[in-house]
């Protein structure tokens, strides 16, 4: 996978050839390389921002300049035109915007990034950057993505673009030692719940013990005990997950389990009883 950031501050990513993203890229699994957005300005301060059109306060980041440089990196044409019916061909590249105001990624946008071939980012700064990019590119038949990662502002897109730069390349084929960690997490697969708690040795600890089924040797009931102590994580951390179950797809414990922490699990999803 071929990634390039571009940012203000392209030295934050430095950091990216550390651990296991580090250790990737030396093994050719992916490259990443980041960009200082200040190398496609023309002017002696070398400018990437300008007052808010519509007034208001901070500053607002540039098209033109933003323009250079992705159309250098997606290979696009400066005079390319507009065909806002152009829809994006699976292998070109994705250009993900990180942006408060946008959806919130998640475990499966991860997933779906984790098969493209080639993704840019797009750090924003300031107040953020000229909505029009983002259309510019839409209309030019590449596929635009933007993201939040949480109900809060940063100060900048580089925080954003690691979150989801590691969600999504740990995911790829031989990027973990052990691919089964990744099957079993939270928030994964088609009926995601959060995983249940996790514990090792000593069994006893500060006079603290572990469930007693988990050193039973009987894995029947050890894989019951973590499927319910999900059910019930999840059911009292994100109800909004239980509630996107496929009913079809649990079973009689599964069933008696959400019965229990009260809800009614017929029809489609399960529904969340009143107290
Ligand atoms: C200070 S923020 C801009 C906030 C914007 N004026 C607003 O109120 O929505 C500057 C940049 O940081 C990044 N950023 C900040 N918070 C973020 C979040 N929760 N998720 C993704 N990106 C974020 C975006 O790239 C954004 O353009």
């Amino acid at each position: 996978m071929d990634i390039d950031i571009v940012s203000v501050f392209p030295e934050y990513f430095d950091v990216l050839n550390l651990s296991l993203l580090g250790k990737a890229q030396e093994r050719g699994l992916l490259a990443v390389r980041s960009h200082n957005l200040r190398q496609w300005t023309h002017d002696v301060h070398q400018s990437v921002d300008d007052t808010p059109v519509g007034g208001g306060a901070g500053m607002v980041m540039k098209p033109e300049v933003w323009a250079e440089c992705l159309d250098e990196l997606l290979g696009i044409p400066a005079d390319a035109p507009a065909n806002a019916h152009a829809a994006p061909a699976a292998d070109s590249p994705v250009l993900i915007f990180p942006n408060p105001s946008a959806p919130l990624f998640t475990q499966q946008d991860a997933t779906a990034l984790s098969h493209a071939e080639h993704l840019v980012f797009g750090c924003g700064r300031y107040e953020g950057y000229d909505a029009r990019i983002p259309q510019y590119y839409r209309e030019r038949g590449v596929d635009v993505r933007e993201y939040s990662i949480g109900d809060y502002v940063l100060n900048g897109g580089e925080v954003a673009v690691s979150v989801m730069l590691e969600a999504i390349t740990r995911l790829l084929p031989g990027f973990m030692g052990n691919a089964d960690s990744i099957v079993e997490e939270s928030y994964t697969g088609e009926n995601a719940l959060l995983e249940h708690n996790q514990y090792t040795k000593p069994a006893s600890w500060r006079g603290i013990d572990v469930p007693p089924v988990l050193i039973s040797g009987d894995h029947g009931r050890v894989n019951r005990f973590r499927r319910d102590e999900a059910l019930e994580k999840t059911s009292r951390l994100r109800p909004d997950l239980i509630a996107r179950l496929d009913c079809h797809a649990l079973d009689k414990q599964d069933r008696k389990t959400l019965m229990s922490l009260g809800w009614e699990v017929s029809g489609e999803h399960p529904r969340k009883l009143e107290d």
